[in-house]
């Protein structure tokens, strides 16, 4: 399969913050957010594998940031890590300045998407090669979240995660 890189998959969703998507301290309630993301990293996904796609596991979000209600959010999707039928996607959130159009980072996550046939069976996806030092460091500790993610879902005994391991040693 054809390699490809980080960013020939790289979607941006840029949108509002409208009074309808905040909590009571009028800052932007964090499922929204978590439905905003999922939505880009699944276009993101998309876009690597040209496969129908599906979200396996939500790995890490950092609500580290609020986002007040009329802000200007823009999430950025990129494939991380490809293994063999799953992918790891990075989420950036962005806020934007309104009167200096000055970027601040707000959250960021980390999804991970498997693409699946007509019949929602795991299909193999092309490989990935980081282009970056970001996306370089993003693909070298994906493997280590992949063993995380499966050890806590049940799927990985904790002994088989070697890599994860490593950096407890
Ligand atoms: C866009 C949306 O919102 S879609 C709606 C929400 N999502 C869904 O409905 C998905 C429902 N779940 C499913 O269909 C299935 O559980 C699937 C397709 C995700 C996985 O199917 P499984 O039968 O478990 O397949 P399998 O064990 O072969 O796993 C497939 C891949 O997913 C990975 N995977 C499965 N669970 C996890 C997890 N919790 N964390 C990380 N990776 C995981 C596996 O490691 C494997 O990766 P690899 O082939 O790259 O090594």
């Amino acid at each position: 399969m054809e390699l490809k890189t980080p960013e020939e998959s790289k979607t941006t969703l840029t949108d509002l913050v409208l009074p309808s998507e905040t909590n009571p301290l009028n800052n932007l309630f964090g499922g929204e957010l978590l439905a905003r993301m999922d939505r880009a990293a699944s276009i993101a996904a998309r876009r690597h594998s040209r496969r129908i796609v599906v979200t396996a596991s939500v790995n890490h979000v950092a609500f580290n940031k609020a986002v007040p209600l009329g802000s200007v959010v823009t999430v950025e999707a990129k494939v991380s890590r490809t293994f063999k039928t799953s992918m790891e996607i990075f989420l950036d959130v962005w806020i934007e300045d309104r009167e200096s159009g000055r970027r601040t980072k707000a959250n960021e996550a980390i999804y991970t998407f498997v693409a699946v046939d007509d019949m929602g069976n795991p299909v193999p996806v092309p490989p990935i090669e980081p282009q970056t030092k970001l996306e370089k460091d993003r693909f070298d500790a994906a493997l280590r979240r992949k063993q995380l993610s499966l050890v806590l879902a049940g799927k990985m005994q904790p002994s088989e995660a070697t890599e994860l391991k490593a950096l407890f040693e």
